[in-house]
């Protein structure tokens, strides 16, 4: 088996509210995006690596062509049409492990993808990076406000990491059926395959909204991957 990565880079970052897709906005000299990439050449991977970029992002492509053994393919409408649609430029075998990583998350740990992808080899099930919810959870219906046992509740990060087939199978029966899909787990666990967390540090923050780019910063250089200021 073979072990091979899709980058979504192909969203616009609504959220983020910047100018431009936040996978370019820069943190001391690099994007965000560059970020990602560097931290991924540091994880041995005996497949293939795409990025998965929006139809007219140019930029994308130029920093592309940077990176040897680096592939681009044309994303979708949401996230999951862009895993979707790289999964079928990836073209893999059917038991290949795909890892999907999110490329406005910099500041994942090789340390815990080895770990995710070693639990995948060794048991052979597929799961993602995850870590346990810490604040109280709130439920909000109308006026009514409830709260929700955190006990059993994690936050999902990236990457995930599943077989080939069942994940192109899963996340294509979803999108037919018409089912809001955010990460690759929900399709695995609405077609009954099964599905592990691996606990991961929560420093692997997805950039989101215009407070996380500080975090992100302090991050790099609590990892010693950008000087201290
Ligand atoms: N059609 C899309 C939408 C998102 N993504 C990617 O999926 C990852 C996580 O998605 P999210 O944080 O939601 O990014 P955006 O969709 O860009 O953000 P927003 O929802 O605020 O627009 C990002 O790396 C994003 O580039 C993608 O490849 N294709
Ligand atoms: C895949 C993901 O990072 C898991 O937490 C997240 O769902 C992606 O962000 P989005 O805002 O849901 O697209």
């Amino acid at each position: 088996m073979t072990d091979h990565l899709l980058l979504p880079a192909a969203g616009v970052g609504r959220r983020f509210g910047h100018d431009r897709p936040k996978q370019y906005c820069t943190l001391a000299d690099r994007t965000l995006m560059e970020w990602t990439l560097d931290l991924w050449l540091n994880v041995r991977l005996d497949g293939r690596r795409l990025l998965i970029l929006a139809q007219s992002d140019s930029q994308g492509r130029d920093i592309a062509r940077s990176y040897s053994n680096l592939d681009v393919a044309v994303g979708g409408e949401e996230r999951a049409d862009s895993v979707l649609a790289g999964l079928e430029a990836l073209n893999a075998q059917e038991q290949d492990w795909v890892l999907v990583h999110d490329i406005a998350r910099p500041c994942v740990r090789v340390e815990d993808i080895e770990r995710l992808l070693d639990h995948c080899h060794r048991t052979g099930r597929g799961g993602l990076l995850a870590t346990p919810v810490s604040d109280t959870i709130k439920r909000r219906d109308g006026d009514a406000v409830s709260t929700i046992d955190r006990r059993q509740l994690w936050s999902a990060l990236t990457p995930q990491c599943f077989r080939f087939g069942e994940l192109k199978q899963a996340l294509a029966s979803a999108l037919s059926a018409g089912v809001t899909i955010t990460d690759e787990a929900s399709a695995m666990e609405r077609a009954g395959f099964p599905v592990d967390l691996v606990e991961g540090a929560r420093d692997n923050l997805k950039l989101t909204r215009p407070e996380d780019r500080a975090l992100i910063e302090f991050y790099l250089m609590q990892q010693g991957r950008l000087e201290q200021r």
